[in-house]
């Protein structure tokens, strides 16, 4: 098989390098800044053990060649550039015919839980991956890739349920690539307990290392809730964590931490936008949807949108401020 890597930051670089240094053939699809360093002077991929340079194709769309019937493309952006990812790639027209949405399998390598739904209406054949992948991507042509002993671990499957010989080969190819890589029937149940996980996103993006465990407790619980009342199941922290146990731990490279999380990547970067409506903005939708409140989720999303707009720095917005929004000033 071979793979199109649809958004070659943080996950993407890690998953694209390490797949073709397992000598897969793989293409890496970015834009902007970071394409123009990748086509200059390859993607370069710190790791606690080594850094590496790969210099294979890299491009920003599908272009007019039509793709071997063998590739699987992986989309890798953050859920806020799904629809516009995808929309670029589900015409791309494959060997033997036909257009990319019918014939292909696409990966969504990606948290949040609505990429999935999004990628049906366009892709015949989804496959959810639950990522579990310490990654910083915040220079052009540079991903910083912190998992130690392995990368990080890749749950796959089959959207809605099940999994099947697709789930199968790309987990052989992921786990010859170093990753761990669970074929799971459920894996839609994994990633509601990422996406628990993942609501202390933003509250870090926003406050940096130091978020008040109160608050890191009411977006979980305002999130446990919503599921609850919604009634669907998740993956608990006890759970994913055994599964992980000592495979991919974080180690320094060059002697530096992980500097922090996706979204507070986001605002690093000054990007333009955060991954927060689709997060802590499941569990408001949820709420919504099934009479439970969820005043906090709904101020960090509030507070991120506003951080991205006035380029707050990451880790800069005042607690007072968020305490202010939450209706619970500071004492
Ligand atoms: N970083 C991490 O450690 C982890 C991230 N995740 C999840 O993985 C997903 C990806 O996150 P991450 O790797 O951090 O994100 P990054 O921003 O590092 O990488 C995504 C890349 O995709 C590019 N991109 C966006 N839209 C397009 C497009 N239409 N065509 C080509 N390139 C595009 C972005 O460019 P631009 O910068 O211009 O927008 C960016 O370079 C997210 O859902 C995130 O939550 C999960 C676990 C860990
Ligand atoms: C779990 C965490 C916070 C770190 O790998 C992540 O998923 C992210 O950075 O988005």
């Amino acid at each position: 098989m071979r793979y199109v890597v649809i958004g070659a930051g943080a996950v993407g670089g890690t998953i694209g390098v390490r797949l073709g240094e397992a000598g897969r053939d793989v293409t890496l699809v970015a834009r902007g800044a970071h394409l123009a360093a990748i086509r200059e002077r390859g993607l370069t991929l710190r790791r606690p053990e080594a850094t590496v340079t790969w210099r294979g194709p890299a491009a920003d769309g599908p272009g007019d060649t039509p793709l071997p019937a063998d590739t699987v493309l992986v989309l890798t952006v953050k859920s806020q550039h799904t629809a516009a990812a995808l929309a670029a790639w589900v015409d791309a027209p494959v060997a033997g015919g036909g257009p990319a949405g019918e014939r292909l399998p696409l990966l969504t390598a990606q948290n949040g839980v609505a990429n999935e739904r999004t990628a049906l209406r366009l892709f015949a054949r989804v496959h959810p991956v639950c990522v579990w992948l310490p990654a910083t991507h915040l220079e052009p042509g540079v991903v910083v890739a912190n998992g130690h002993p392995h990368p990080g671990m890749l749950h796959i499957g089959r959207y809605p349920v099940g999994a099947d010989d697709t789930s199968r080969a790309v987990a052989a190819d992921l786990t010859a690539a170093g990753f761990v890589a669970p074929v799971r029937d459920d894996v839609l149940r994994w990633k509601y307990g990422k996406l628990l996980n993942n609501l202390g996103n933003g509250l870090q993006a926003l406050l940096g290392p130091d978020v008040p465990e109160w608050l890191a407790e009411r977006v979980r619980a305002e999130g446990e809730a919503a599921l609850a009342a919604a009634g669907i199941a998740h993956t608990t922290v006890e759970e994913e964590a055994a599964e992980r146990g000592d495979l991919v731990r974080h180690r320094p490279v060059d002697g530096a931490q992980r500097a922090g999380g996706s979204t507070w990547q986001s605002l690093a970067r000054g990007a333009g936008s955060a991954e927060t409506d689709h997060l802590n903005g499941e569990i408001v939708l949820l709420g919504r949807l099934h009479g439970v409140p969820t005043p906090v989720n709904a101020a960090v999303q509030a507070a991120v949108r506003r951080a991205v707009r006035e380029r707050v720095p990451a880790g800069g917005f005042p607690l007072t401020e968020l305490r202010e929004m939450l209706g619970r000033p500071a004492t």
